[in-house]
């Protein structure tokens, strides 16, 4: 176990090429409507990370065939046809897609399965999942904390047509009944309760079922979405380059002043993320070359700060925070309560850990501030065991000396090879 990484200042001006992995987010729904399809499916430029080897492990467990290329980025993934799923136990880590979308599937079939993670997963809430797959009939028990898992999944498939559901803590327990409900018995309706936070989150959902072959149609009136069953019977399917990913290497070429070319980079991604880099443009990131698969930016001596709602794009808010802190003005962050709920409180983090770099921070609720100051200073940096906190931090050691982040392993959740992209941007290309 690699107990820190030192991340060196780098020189403005600075060129870099940087590849970044297949998406999670992708990756997951990917594998579950794989798992439900009728015939193997082939799936590439598939991300191997801890998320996704949780959800191969489990699909493995419930009987899937799955074989791996991981120097090729490919997978193929058969489910043997069963009515009724091995009786086990999966373990899922930290991953909220696995856990989440896991829990709809289990409901497909027969069977009694318990799904369970590390401590942080037992902290994470699942009730309104849970209520909702109750309500279509699923007998769920929770094994510790009512609300929490572990939870233990006794199903006989869903035979009812009509739930309702609050999505205001996540948008995954949404994506969970609508990547799964096209094998459900009977056309379901699902009525959103509440407001849907991570919208595009859903979006990407919907598209990828589409594209797999079921049909599910939105009823603005009635705030409904509609689900016919239908069988999958794609071949094969393209994973997109992780949007959030490249958010860090978007914020570096800002940060740092220099020019970064970004592969695997999907211009018309089916990922809110994306939009990422329309803020960081308005901040003064400028796109030099956009290829299909492939984007050249550059960033600027100065730039200007930003006051944004990121309720679509909760991800990116660590990212956008770093980079605040080097910007002209006070960056607002707005409407992004649910960080609180996800590998960790990540509003309270991002105040402990830009507070010991002499940064000023100011917690809301839903959201934060920066204002910058006019020096920074070094500092050991915890990660809480959160990918997203190494990933983002690690950006303020481009410009402050003296940055230390501890247990930078933890990247490996979605981006196994981060810190090796990282050093690529040190290599100035002639
Ligand atoms: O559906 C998904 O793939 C995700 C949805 C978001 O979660 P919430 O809907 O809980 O905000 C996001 O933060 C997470 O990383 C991935
Ligand atoms: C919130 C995240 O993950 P999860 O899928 O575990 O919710 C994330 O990747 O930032």
């Amino acid at each position: 176990m690699l107990k820190y990484i030192n991340i060196k200042p780098i020189e403005e001006g600075f060129k870099g090429i940087v590849t970044i992995p297949g998406s999670k987010s992708i990756s997951n729904r990917a594998l579950i409507l794989g798992a439900l399809s009728e015939k193997k499916v082939i799936l590439k430029n598939m991300l191997f990370s801890d998320d996704t080897l949780y959800m191969i492990e489990g699909l493995k467990k419930l009987g899937a065939a799955i074989d791996i290329s991981q120097d090729k980025k490919i997978l193929t993934i058969e489910m043997k046809p069963q009515e009724t799923l091995p009786t086990c136990e999966l373990f899922i880590g930290n991953a909220g897609t696995a856990m989440r979308f896991l829990a709809s599937y289990i409901a497909t079939k027969k069977g009694e399965i318990t799904l369970t993670g590390n401590k942080r997963m037992k902290e994470r809430p699942i009730k309104d999942l849970v209520g909702a797959l109750e309500n279509l009939g699923v007998t769920i028990k929770y094994l510790e904390k009512e609300g929490f898992p572990p939870i233990k999944i006794i199903s006989k498939g869903v035979s009812k047509s009509f739930v309702e559901i609050d999505c205001s803590k996540s948008s995954q327990y949404l994506s969970s009944l609508l990547l799964s409900g096209s094998y459900f018995k009977h056309p379901l309706e699902i009525k959103i309760k509440d407001t849907l936070v991570s919208k595009p989150y859903v979006s990407m959902t919907l598209n990828m079922v589409k594209d797999f072959g079921g049909n599910i149609t939105f009823d603005e009136n009635k705030n409904s979405f509609f689900i016919t069953p239908k069988k999958f019977t794609l071949d094969e399917y393209t994973i997109e380059g992780d949007m959030s990913s490249a958010s860090y290497f978007l914020g570096a070429a800002l940060i740092g002043n220099g020019t970064i070319t970004i592969k695997n980079f999907f211009k018309n991604s089916l990922q809110g993320d994306k939009d990422f880099l329309n803020i960081l443009i308005k901040m003064g990131l400028e796109v030099l070359d956009e290829k299909e698969k492939e984007i050249t930016v550059c960033g600027k001596h100065s730039y200007t700060a930003i006051d944004v709602n990121l309720n679509n794009t909760p991800d990116v808010a660590q990212t956008l925070a770093v980079i605040g802190l080097f910007a002209k003005g006070n960056t607002i962050v707005r409407d992004v309560a649910n960080m609180r709920i996800k590998e960790t409180d990540r509003i309270t983090a991002l105040n402990n850990e830009i507070s010991k770099l002499g940064g000023l921070f100011l917690e809301e609720k839903d959201g934060f501030t920066i204002i910058p100051q006019d020096s920074y200073h070094g500092a050991t940096i915890e990660t809480y065991d959160d990918h997203r906190m190494a990933m983002s931090l690690a950006l303020a050691g481009l410009k402050i000396p003296g940055i230390k982040i501890l247990n930078p392993e933890c990247v490996s959740k979605t981006f196994p090879n981060f810190f090796e992209e990282l050093n690529n941007i040190y290599n100035r290309e002639e």
